[in-house]
């Protein structure tokens, strides 16, 4: 079993006696007789990019709909802004969900729509901005992330780098205080795979916010992290800095980081 790094759970509070933006705390889920989460902790640092990393299978996504309360937890809680999420009401929790973000690993656009309507929904959907203030805030998301030539065309007309792009400019349009990246690269050359965290990158410096990014990919992580959690088998095995989970001693965090095939970790 791999050794417990930084313990990452804390008072409940961030240094400045807020809230912290997400926590998880205890969380345990099974599928059947399946048990995929297995007393999960984790508290996120507000206002940085974490990053959590482990190998396929191993609960990664079934953890971001967690936090976004599209799953219950079986035990165990999930905090969002101090709050937990499955004890609120639907309204509180439907208030709660709108603070996010989320990156889904194909953009999850709308076929039928074109870029912009597709930017445009959040909008349309949770405010009464008038159509005017609407395309003004859809147009500077647009040309953030360098599409604004691009807003007539369909998800299917455009590559599957713009599809991500336009997925992170749909993610961004409510300015969320937690965005959450699942898989952002999957699929991706190394190229737009690094091109796509640069604008992660860009895009925390310019918004704020607390980012979490789910990965395999180990330069992203390096690229983009501020903290790194290691998952594995449900459990939270390693929280910290990036620069120390990239020095850790640790067989298994040095194993998964370094993706070495020996070491503690093995196939099944
Ligand atoms: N709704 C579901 N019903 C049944 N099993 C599920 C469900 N969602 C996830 N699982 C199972 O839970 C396990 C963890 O899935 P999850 O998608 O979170 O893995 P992951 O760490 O994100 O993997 P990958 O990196 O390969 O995407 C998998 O074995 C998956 O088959």
């Amino acid at each position: 079993m791999a050794s417990v790094g930084r313990l990452p759970v804390d008072s409940g509070a961030a240094s400045n006696g807020a809230p912290h933006s997400m926590q998880v705390r205890g969380v345990h889920k099974a599928f059947g007789d399946f048990q995929v989460l297995r007393g999960m902790n984790l508290d996120f640092a507000d206002n940085a990019i974490t990053t959590v990393l482990g190998p396929s299978g191993t609960g990664k996504s079934v953890l971001i709909k967690h936090l976004v309360g599209l799953l219950e937890p079986d035990a165990g809680e999930v905090l969002v802004f101090g709050k937990d999420i499955w004890r609120v009401s639907e309204q509180e929790r439907y208030e709660l969900r709108k603070r996010f973000g989320v990156l889904f690993q194909d953009g999850a656009l709308f076929g039928s729509m074109n870029l912009f309507d597709n930017v445009a929904f959040p909008l349309r959907k949770h405010t009464n901005l008038s159509e005017a203030e609407i395309a003004e805030i859809v147009m500077s998301r647009l040309i953030e992330v360098g599409l604004e030539r691009s807003l007539t065309k369909s998800p299917s007309e455009i590559s599957g780098g713009m599809r991500k792009r336009a997925g992170f400019a749909r993610a961004l349009v409510m300015n969320p205080d937690i965005v959450l990246f699942d898989e952002p690269d999957s699929g991706l050359d190394p190229v737009r795979t690094s091109l796509l965290c640069d604008l992660i990158l860009e895009m925390h410096a310019r918004h704020k916010g607390t980012y979490l990014v789910v990965t395999h990919d180990i330069r992203s992580a390096r690229k983009v992290s501020d903290y790194v959690g290691v998952i594995w088998q449900g459990k939270v095995v390693h929280y910290g800095e990036a620069e120390e989970a990239f020095a850790s001693e640790d067989p298994f965090v040095r194993q998964f980081l370094s993706g070495e095939s020996a070491g503690p970790l093995g196939m099944d």
